[in-house]
Protein backbone atom coordinates (compact mmCIF):
# COMPACT_ATOMS: atom_id res chain seq x y z
CA UNK A 1 0.00 0.00 0.00
CA UNK A 2 1.39 3.43 -0.98
CA UNK A 3 1.49 6.78 1.28
CA UNK A 4 -1.46 8.16 -0.15
CA UNK A 5 -3.60 5.27 0.62
CA UNK A 6 -1.98 5.06 3.71
CA UNK A 7 -3.39 9.11 3.91
CA UNK A 8 -6.73 8.76 3.15
CA UNK A 9 -7.09 5.75 5.81
CA UNK A 10 -6.24 8.01 8.32
CA UNK A 11 -8.42 10.81 7.24
CA UNK A 12 -11.48 8.35 7.44
CA UNK A 13 -10.86 7.52 10.84
CA UNK A 14 -10.19 11.21 11.91
CA UNK A 15 -13.36 12.00 10.33
CA UNK A 16 -15.78 9.34 11.91
CA UNK A 17 -14.15 9.59 14.87
CA UNK A 18 -12.75 12.91 16.29
CA UNK A 19 -16.46 14.21 16.37
CA UNK A 20 -15.39 17.33 18.42
CA UNK A 21 -11.64 17.97 16.98
CA UNK A 22 -12.61 17.30 13.06
CA UNK A 23 -13.88 20.81 12.70
CA UNK A 24 -10.42 22.27 13.66
CA UNK A 25 -8.48 20.00 11.44
CA UNK A 26 -10.34 21.03 8.26
CA UNK A 27 -9.29 24.22 8.49
CA UNK A 28 -5.53 23.24 8.03
CA UNK A 29 -4.16 23.14 4.24
CA UNK A 30 -4.34 19.58 3.03
CA UNK A 31 -0.53 18.29 3.75
CA UNK A 32 -0.97 19.32 7.44
CA UNK A 33 -4.20 17.90 7.53
CA UNK A 34 -2.98 14.67 6.49
CA UNK A 35 0.34 14.64 8.99
CA UNK A 36 -2.21 15.37 11.49
CA UNK A 37 -4.55 12.38 10.76
CA UNK A 38 -1.53 10.11 11.27
CA UNK A 39 -1.54 11.34 14.34
CA UNK A 40 -4.76 11.19 15.51
CA UNK A 41 -4.83 8.02 13.67
CA UNK A 42 -2.49 6.28 15.87
CA UNK A 43 -3.36 8.02 19.31
CA UNK A 44 -6.84 6.60 18.73
CA UNK A 45 -5.07 3.28 18.79
CA UNK A 46 -3.26 3.62 21.65
CA UNK A 47 -6.48 4.79 23.59
CA UNK A 48 -8.60 2.16 21.96
CA UNK A 49 -6.22 -0.56 23.02
CA UNK A 50 -6.86 1.20 26.80
CA UNK A 51 -10.48 1.25 26.91
CA UNK A 52 -10.99 -1.60 24.77
CA UNK A 53 -11.58 -5.63 25.14
CA UNK A 54 -9.39 -8.20 27.46
CA UNK A 55 -7.83 -8.31 30.80
CA UNK A 56 -6.04 -5.28 31.93
CA UNK A 57 -2.43 -7.44 31.43
CA UNK A 58 -3.93 -8.34 27.54
CA UNK A 59 -4.29 -4.40 27.06
CA UNK A 60 -0.92 -3.67 28.68
CA UNK A 61 1.23 -6.28 26.40
CA UNK A 62 -1.40 -4.50 23.46
CA UNK A 63 0.19 -1.06 24.73
CA UNK A 64 3.89 -2.70 24.92
CA UNK A 65 3.39 -3.70 21.07
CA UNK A 66 2.41 -0.07 19.84
CA UNK A 67 5.25 1.05 21.87
CA UNK A 68 7.82 -1.16 19.86
CA UNK A 69 5.95 0.87 16.23
CA UNK A 70 7.65 4.21 18.10
CA UNK A 71 11.48 2.82 17.94
CA UNK A 72 11.51 0.17 15.23
CA UNK A 73 12.81 -0.70 12.66
CA UNK A 74 10.04 -2.06 11.41
CA UNK A 75 7.30 0.99 12.19
CA UNK A 76 6.94 4.94 12.40
CA UNK A 77 10.98 5.05 11.94
CA UNK A 78 11.27 3.39 8.16
CA UNK A 79 7.87 2.44 7.29
CA UNK A 80 8.10 -0.23 6.62
CA UNK A 81 5.27 -1.96 7.71
CA UNK A 82 1.66 -2.79 6.19
CA UNK A 83 0.18 -1.36 8.86
CA UNK A 84 -1.51 2.03 6.98
CA UNK A 85 -1.26 4.39 9.91
CA UNK A 86 2.40 3.22 10.59
CA UNK A 87 3.34 4.01 7.18
CA UNK A 88 1.31 7.39 6.94
CA UNK A 89 2.89 8.51 10.35
CA UNK A 90 6.43 7.63 8.72
CA UNK A 91 5.61 9.81 6.14
CA UNK A 92 4.54 12.84 8.60
CA UNK A 93 8.06 12.57 10.30
CA UNK A 94 9.89 12.90 7.76
CA UNK A 95 8.08 16.11 6.61
CA UNK A 96 7.43 17.65 10.56
CA UNK A 97 9.49 17.82 13.14
CA UNK A 98 7.34 15.10 14.95
CA UNK A 99 8.39 14.70 18.84
CA UNK A 100 7.47 10.86 17.91
CA UNK A 101 8.74 10.06 21.85
CA UNK A 102 5.40 11.88 22.81
CA UNK A 103 3.53 9.03 22.01
CA UNK A 104 5.75 7.19 24.41
CA UNK A 105 4.48 9.18 27.43
CA UNK A 106 0.81 8.72 25.50
CA UNK A 107 1.09 5.48 25.96
CA UNK A 108 2.25 5.75 29.86
CA UNK A 109 -0.49 8.08 30.16
CA UNK A 110 -2.66 5.06 29.15
CA UNK A 111 -1.35 2.58 30.86
CA UNK A 112 -2.25 4.36 33.91
CA UNK A 113 -5.52 4.00 33.05
CA UNK A 114 -5.57 0.48 32.50
CA UNK A 115 -3.93 -0.23 36.30
CA UNK A 116 -6.86 1.99 37.21
CA UNK A 117 -4.48 4.87 38.82
CA UNK A 118 -5.90 7.89 41.33
CA UNK A 119 -4.66 10.45 41.46
CA UNK A 120 -4.58 11.71 45.18
CA UNK A 121 -3.76 15.75 44.18
CA UNK A 122 -3.68 18.08 41.50
CA UNK A 123 -0.34 18.08 40.50
CA UNK A 124 0.05 14.24 39.82
CA UNK A 125 -3.55 14.46 37.93
CA UNK A 126 -1.24 17.07 35.78
CA UNK A 127 0.91 14.89 34.83
CA UNK A 128 -1.20 12.86 33.90
CA UNK A 129 -2.89 15.39 31.19
CA UNK A 130 0.68 15.97 30.26
CA UNK A 131 0.94 12.74 29.19
CA UNK A 132 -1.95 11.94 27.56
CA UNK A 133 -3.00 15.12 26.39
CA UNK A 134 -0.38 17.52 26.15
CA UNK A 135 1.49 14.94 24.17
CA UNK A 136 -1.09 15.57 21.38
CA UNK A 137 -0.45 19.19 21.59
CA UNK A 138 3.16 19.09 21.31
CA UNK A 139 2.83 16.62 18.51
CA UNK A 140 0.56 19.11 16.72
CA UNK A 141 2.89 21.49 17.13
CA UNK A 142 5.21 19.80 15.19
CA UNK A 143 2.85 19.72 12.56
CA UNK A 144 1.95 23.65 13.12
CA UNK A 145 5.38 24.22 12.93
CA UNK A 146 6.70 27.73 14.85
CA UNK A 147 9.12 30.20 15.00
CA UNK A 148 9.51 30.08 18.87
CA UNK A 149 9.45 26.30 19.65
CA UNK A 150 11.25 26.96 22.70
CA UNK A 151 8.34 29.39 23.98
CA UNK A 152 5.37 27.54 21.99
CA UNK A 153 5.75 24.11 23.33
CA UNK A 154 4.91 24.84 26.92
CA UNK A 155 1.45 26.41 25.58
CA UNK A 156 0.74 24.06 23.41
CA UNK A 157 1.34 20.87 26.49
CA UNK A 158 -0.84 23.98 28.49
CA UNK A 159 -3.82 23.84 25.96
CA UNK A 160 -3.56 19.77 25.83
CA UNK A 161 -4.14 19.88 29.87
CA UNK A 162 -7.17 22.22 29.30
CA UNK A 163 -8.77 20.12 26.91
CA UNK A 164 -7.95 16.99 28.94
CA UNK A 165 -9.15 18.45 32.10
CA UNK A 166 -12.43 19.40 30.31
CA UNK A 167 -12.75 15.79 28.85
CA UNK A 168 -12.44 14.56 32.34
CA UNK A 169 -15.57 16.66 33.69
CA UNK A 170 -17.76 15.76 30.51
CA UNK A 171 -17.12 12.09 31.55
CA UNK A 172 -16.97 12.13 35.16
CA UNK A 173 -20.06 10.09 34.90
CA UNK A 174 -19.27 7.23 32.14
CA UNK A 175 -15.71 6.76 33.23
CA UNK A 176 -17.16 6.12 37.24
CA UNK A 177 -19.36 3.95 35.41
CA UNK A 178 -16.46 2.44 33.83
CA UNK A 179 -14.63 2.19 37.33
CA UNK A 180 -12.23 4.94 36.86
CA UNK A 181 -11.80 8.49 39.22
CA UNK A 182 -9.71 11.07 37.63
CA UNK A 183 -10.78 13.99 39.82
CA UNK A 184 -8.16 14.48 42.64
CA UNK A 185 -8.97 12.62 45.57
CA UNK A 186 -7.76 15.26 48.06
CA UNK A 187 -10.79 17.78 46.13
CA UNK A 188 -13.22 15.04 46.76
CA UNK A 189 -12.70 15.28 50.29
CA UNK A 190 -12.28 19.01 50.57
CA UNK A 191 -15.74 18.87 48.83
CA UNK A 192 -17.35 15.86 50.81
CA UNK A 193 -18.09 13.91 47.51
CA UNK A 194 -17.06 10.39 46.77
CA UNK A 195 -18.67 9.57 43.60
CA UNK A 196 -20.39 6.61 44.83
CA UNK A 197 -22.86 5.73 42.29
CA UNK A 198 -26.30 3.74 43.38
CA UNK A 199 -28.10 0.88 41.79
CA UNK A 200 -29.40 2.88 38.54
CA UNK A 201 -26.32 4.57 38.16
CA UNK A 202 -26.69 8.01 39.95
CA UNK A 203 -23.95 9.84 42.35
CA UNK A 204 -25.60 9.37 45.70
CA UNK A 205 -23.34 12.42 46.55
CA UNK A 206 -25.37 15.45 47.57
CA UNK A 207 -26.10 17.71 44.17
CA UNK A 208 -25.06 20.89 45.46
CA UNK A 209 -21.49 19.22 46.60
CA UNK A 210 -20.64 17.76 43.35
CA UNK A 211 -21.68 21.11 41.98
CA UNK A 212 -18.98 23.14 43.85
CA UNK A 213 -16.68 20.05 42.59
CA UNK A 214 -16.94 20.18 39.44
CA UNK A 215 -17.43 23.89 39.26
CA UNK A 216 -13.69 24.31 41.16
CA UNK A 217 -11.96 21.92 38.42
CA UNK A 218 -13.86 24.08 35.72
CA UNK A 219 -11.95 27.33 37.12
CA UNK A 220 -8.65 25.72 36.61
CA UNK A 221 -9.63 24.62 33.44
CA UNK A 222 -10.09 27.53 32.47
CA UNK A 223 -6.88 28.56 33.63
CA UNK A 224 -5.84 26.61 31.57
CA UNK A 225 -7.28 27.55 28.56
CA UNK A 226 -5.75 31.09 29.03
CA UNK A 227 -2.13 30.14 29.28
CA UNK A 228 -2.96 27.52 26.62
CA UNK A 229 -4.54 30.39 23.81
CA UNK A 230 -1.37 32.43 24.20
CA UNK A 231 -0.17 29.41 21.83
CA UNK A 232 -1.88 31.46 18.73
CA UNK A 233 0.28 34.30 18.17
CA UNK A 234 3.43 32.03 17.75
CA UNK A 235 1.34 30.07 14.96
CA UNK A 236 0.85 31.28 11.19
CA UNK A 237 -2.73 31.64 10.39
CA UNK A 238 -4.47 28.47 9.39
CA UNK A 239 -2.66 26.83 12.14
CA UNK A 240 -4.43 29.22 14.74
CA UNK A 241 -7.53 28.70 13.03
CA UNK A 242 -7.61 25.29 13.42
CA UNK A 243 -6.01 25.46 17.31
CA UNK A 244 -8.59 27.92 18.03
CA UNK A 245 -11.50 26.11 16.72
CA UNK A 246 -10.38 23.01 18.41
CA UNK A 247 -10.14 25.12 21.93
CA UNK A 248 -13.25 26.79 20.89
CA UNK A 249 -15.56 23.80 21.02
CA UNK A 250 -14.17 22.29 24.02
CA UNK A 251 -14.01 25.84 26.13
CA UNK A 252 -17.91 25.99 25.22
CA UNK A 253 -18.36 22.54 26.69
CA UNK A 254 -16.95 23.49 29.90
CA UNK A 255 -19.49 26.76 30.06
CA UNK A 256 -21.89 24.29 29.72
CA UNK A 257 -20.57 21.93 32.25
CA UNK A 258 -20.12 24.94 34.52
CA UNK A 259 -23.03 26.41 33.86
CA UNK A 260 -25.04 23.09 35.37
CA UNK A 261 -22.85 20.61 36.67
CA UNK A 262 -25.76 18.54 37.29
CA UNK A 263 -26.73 18.29 33.81
CA UNK A 264 -23.25 16.64 32.59
CA UNK A 265 -23.16 14.22 35.75
CA UNK A 266 -26.29 13.11 34.42
CA UNK A 267 -25.33 12.15 30.44
CA UNK A 268 -22.57 13.29 28.22
CA UNK A 269 -22.62 16.60 27.34
CA UNK A 270 -22.41 17.73 23.36
CA UNK A 271 -22.62 20.54 20.82
CA UNK A 272 -24.91 20.38 18.32
CA UNK A 273 -22.99 19.87 14.54
CA UNK A 274 -24.23 23.66 13.98
CA UNK A 275 -22.79 25.25 17.12
CA UNK A 276 -19.11 23.53 16.51
CA UNK A 277 -18.95 24.64 12.86
CA UNK A 278 -20.19 28.27 14.20
CA UNK A 279 -17.50 27.99 16.54
CA UNK A 280 -14.83 26.81 14.01
CA UNK A 281 -16.20 29.71 11.77
CA UNK A 282 -15.04 32.26 14.45
CA UNK A 283 -11.94 30.92 14.66
CA UNK A 284 -11.29 31.14 10.75
CA UNK A 285 -12.27 34.62 10.60
CA UNK A 286 -10.66 35.37 13.90
CA UNK A 287 -7.48 34.07 12.91
CA UNK A 288 -7.24 36.06 9.53
CA UNK A 289 -7.16 39.43 11.42
C1 LIG B 1 -1.77 22.72 20.45
C2 LIG B 1 -2.96 21.85 20.43
C3 LIG B 1 -3.63 21.65 19.13
C4 LIG B 1 -3.37 21.30 21.59
C5 LIG B 1 -4.51 20.36 21.71
C6 LIG B 1 -4.05 18.91 21.80
C7 LIG B 1 -5.20 17.94 21.78
C8 LIG B 1 -6.09 17.92 20.58
C9 LIG B 1 -5.38 17.12 22.84
C10 LIG B 1 -6.46 16.10 22.90
C11 LIG B 1 -7.01 15.95 24.30
C12 LIG B 1 -8.34 15.24 24.39
C13 LIG B 1 -9.31 15.78 25.35
C14 LIG B 1 -8.61 14.15 23.63
C15 LIG B 1 -9.93 13.42 23.62
O1 LIG B 1 -10.10 12.94 22.32
P1 LIG B 1 -11.45 12.25 21.87
O2 LIG B 1 -11.33 11.92 20.41
O3 LIG B 1 -11.76 11.11 22.78
O4 LIG B 1 -12.48 13.44 22.06
P2 LIG B 1 -14.05 13.37 22.25
O5 LIG B 1 -14.28 12.43 23.40
O6 LIG B 1 -14.43 14.80 22.57
O7 LIG B 1 -14.62 12.90 20.95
Amino acid sequence: MGVPEAYQHCEQIMRKQARNFSYGLRLLPTPKRRALSAVYAFARRIDDIADGEGTAGQRLARLTVAREALDGPPGIRDGNSDDLVLIALHDAARRYPLPIAAFGELIDGCAADVRGTTYARFDELLSYCRCVAGSIGRLSLGVFGTDDPEGATPLADALGVALQITNILRDVREDRLAGRIYLPIEDLERFGCTLSLDGAGRFTDPPHRLATLIRYEAVRAREWFADGMRLLPALDTRSAACTAAMAGIYRCLLDRIAADPAVALSARLSLPPWAKAMVAARALAGAGR
